[in-house]
């Protein structure tokens, strides 16, 4: 089962039994996507060759960003949590507001209401539970 996520408009979506990404499920229109993978190459949702060719380079981009997507993630978390650490044993607090609400606001400006979302979960990662 994939993890939920936020919506657009804030609301969580939930994946469906079939709805997606299962091998013979239903993709995201409702048609049923091919159960196999022909010879063994990448499942790309198209029985078209040229537009599995094409589908299959772009995926190795995207690839390629989600992984600097992940550590540069994991990276601003940790450099968060040393600021943090950093802060508190000097007797100064553990967060600081006005600078969470420009993250904010940064990420609004270039991203519209799903770039609050991304901040939030940001911001999150950097100083765990509050
Ligand atoms: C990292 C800091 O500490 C906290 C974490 C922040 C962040 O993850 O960006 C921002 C503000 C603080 O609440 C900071 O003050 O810069």
């Amino acid at each position: 089962m994939m993890a939920d996520v936020v919506e657009q408009s804030g609301g969580v979506a939930q994946s469906r039994p079939g709805d997606e990404h299962e091998a013979g499920g239903r993709a995201g229109d409702g048609r049923r996507e091919p159960a196999s993978t022909a010879g063994g190459t990448p499942r790309t949702g198209t029985d078209d060759s040229a537009a599995a060719a094409r589908i299959v380079g772009i995926r190795e981009r995207i690839d390629e960003i989600d992984r600097t997507v992940i550590e540069l993630w994991q990276e601003r978390a940790a450099l968060s949590q040393e600021v943090g650490a950093t802060r508190m044993a000097s007797g100064g607090t553990r967060l600081v507001l006005s600078r969470e609400r420009e993250i904010l606001e940064r990420f609004r400006q270039a991203l519209g209401a799903d770039g609050t979302q991304l901040a939030l979960l940001l911001l999150r990662a950097g100083r765990g539970p509050l």
